[in-house]
């Protein structure tokens, strides 16, 4: 089955395109017991399109490699840590009006090194709801995904529409 696609205003009609591949990191904190807790979040560099917007870190394949071979790299080029195992969790397609993109998220439990913003990035460990704004389209299913295996209710993220009461 396909995966869904989430489409941008502006991008409508533009489905034909073929995607690229992007393997995105989901950096998540784990107590002694295990539960999951805080998350890593990354603005995006001043030179890329949504300049600004908060993501998971991440980019895309370069030919040849695997998701987790483009994640490790990524994550290396751009914040200077080493990851250890790639989980690979959840898959969606998102349509912009600069591109078609498959975001590969896979969750990351494991890394070493010391956290370098090696393209003058911010970066910011979150809980839910999310505080920092604006957060790139592309990253909202992934707190909605969050949210459900944490049972978390109500808004996901700071700048979310207000939720139509039932
Ligand atoms: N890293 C990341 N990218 C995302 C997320 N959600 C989302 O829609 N995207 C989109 C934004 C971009 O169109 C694309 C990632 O491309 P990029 O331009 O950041 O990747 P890159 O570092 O390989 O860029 P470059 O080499 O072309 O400069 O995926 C997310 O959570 N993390």
């Amino acid at each position: 089955m396909a995966e869904p696609t989430l489409v941008v205003p502006g991008a409508e009609g533009l489905a034909t395109r073929r995607p690229v591949d992007v393997a995105v990191g989901v950096l998540i904190e784990r107590d002694a017991a295990g539960v999951e807790g805080r998350f890593l979040l990354t603005s995006r560099p001043a030179d890329k399109v949504y300049a600004g917007y908060w993501e998971f870190p991440g980019g895309k394949l370069e030919a040849g490699e695997t998701v987790g071979e483009a994640l490790r790299r990524e994550l290396h080029e751009e914040l200077g840590i080493t990851i250890g195992a790639v989980q690979p969790w959840q898959q969606i397609e998102v349509d912009y009006p600069h591109a078609r993109v498959r975001l590969h998220f896979c969750k990351v439990y494991a890394w070493q090194g010391e956290f370098e913003m090696r393209e003058q990035q911010s970066m910011a460990w979150q809980t839910l709801p999310v505080a920092v704004v604006p957060v790139l389209p592309g990253t909202v299913p992934v707190l909605r995904w969050l949210a459900d295996e944490r049972g978390h209710v109500g808004p996901t993220h700071a700048d979310s529409p207000a939720e139509v009461p039932a």
